[in-house]
């Protein structure tokens, strides 16, 4: 069940940071890019920088653009990693051309996971942006296509919208798609499927609702927001999912005019490093713990190897691991101290009997509560048992 919860509508004109994720279905008609709707939301962000807000923008559509190109048929990825090549200096020239239009600069910058989860890469991203962002300059970001694949990929842009969120510490995600947000169930094939004003928590229910991917040049679908929405709320910031179709859309959902999904973090801004740990897209196990556990965590304490009930999958010391409640619930993530064999070994047992388990006496905590990023506040948590 989700709060009782007003609607945030003045969010996007409160927010200090934004960023806005622009899907590829409203870049590009029939292969061609849509330059007036370009322009118009050009004049959106520019006016949003007028009231002195921090505008970052996440955008799709090289594949979409670059796909003519190639005959308008991609059989592979090498097919697509072509025609986002040929697609993305169309696109970002387009957006060039229409800031500079109000006087706007905009910058270039193509992500891989990489840059965001090696810890001194995401620095490094992150001060380029507070670069482009003091000077008032639009970072314009989209996945570096050309090179990304498989597991070195986000695989699309609402998580790589939310992962620029946590990078820059945004107030507010924005993703402009071609639906006002989440509905019951996926409206094309349910046309009566009830509208879902505010989310509070990502729930499995709320994770239930996601039908398929919509468009043919999207690569994500309702799935795919609403694993951004988690980042979003891990990180206490505020994420939004408006039908970005019109022109001047933007303007219409700050005046509180336009319908839209808005997910509301129950939880303050994690510090930066623990946004960085929560930003992880496929932590590489998952730690299942008990009820004495999760309190233990929410009151800010390491996790123990005691309250560990089971461990699962494969990883290394060092590696992010998902920290699940025995209800099924992600809790957190967290940096792990043991790898899965030992993390197994020492599983239900106290530290004085590491030892003798081991062969050697490692750390006492399982994952560190400075390594320890909770991602959905207590409240929520119990709510959605
Ligand atoms: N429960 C749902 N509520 C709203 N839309 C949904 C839902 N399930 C699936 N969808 C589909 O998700 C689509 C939006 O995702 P996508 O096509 O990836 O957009 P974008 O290109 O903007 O990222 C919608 O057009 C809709 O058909
Ligand atoms: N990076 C790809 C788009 C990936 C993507 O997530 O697309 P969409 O679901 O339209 O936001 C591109 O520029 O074509």
């Amino acid at each position: 069940m989700q709060h009782e919860q007003e609607i945030p509508t003045d969010r996007l004109l409160k927010a200090k940071r934004v960023v806005i994720k622009v899907g590829s279905a409203l870049l590009v008609e029939r292969g061609r890019l849509r330059r007036r709707w370009l322009d118009a939301l050009a004049a959106d962000i520019v006016a949003m920088r007028a009231r002195g807000q921090q505008v970052a923008l996440v955008t799709s559509g090289a594949v979409g653009i670059g796909r003519a190109a190639l005959g308008g048929v991609i059989r592979d990825l090498s097919d697509r990693q072509a025609a986002a090549a040929v697609g993305q200096i169309r696109l970002f020239d387009a957006y060039r051309r229409a800031l500079a239009r109000y006087g706007a600069v905009g910058a270039q910058m193509l992500l891989t996971p990489g840059d965001t989860e090696d810890r001194l890469r995401h620095l490094n991203a992150r001060a380029t942006m507070e670069a482009l962002l003091t000077r008032s300059i639009i970072p314009i970001v989209n996945e570096n296509d050309t090179v990304a694949f498989d597991k070195h990929k986000f695989g699309d842009n609402d998580r790589l919208a939310a992962r620029v969120g946590q990078l820059i510490s945004a107030d507010l995600v924005v993703l402009l798609s071609d639906v006002d947000g989440l509905y019951e169930a996926d409206p094309r094939s349910v046309p009566d499927a009830a509208h879902i004003p505010v989310v509070t928590a990502i729930t499995p229910e709320i994770k239930a609702k996601a039908g398929r991917a919509g468009s043919s040049l999207g690569t994500g679908g309702m799935a795919a927001k609403i694993a951004a929405a988690s980042l979003a709320l891990g990180a206490g910031s505020y994420m939004a999912i408006a039908n970005g179709q019109k022109n001047g859309a933007l303007g219409a959902l700050a005046r509180g005019e336009a319908r839209a999904t808005w997910f509301v973090p129950s939880s303050e801004p994690l510090t930066v490093r623990k946004q960085w740990i929560a930003a992880t897209v496929e932590p590489s196990g998952t730690i299942i713990v008990d009820a004495g556990a999760v309190k233990a965590l929410y009151a800010g304490n390491s996790l123990l190897s005691v309250g560990v009930t089971a461990v699962e999958g494969e990883f290394s010391l060092g590696d992010p691991v998902r920290v699940r409640s025995a209800m099924g619930q992600d809790i957190g993530i967290g940096l792990i101290s043991y790898d899965s064999d030992d993390a197994r070994i020492i599983a239900r047992k106290r530290s004085e009997h590491f030892e003798a388990l081991l062969g050697y006496q490692g750390p006492d905590a399982l994952i560190h509560r400075d390594n320890l990023a909770m991602t959905i506040h207590q409240d929520a948590m119990e709510e959605a048992q």
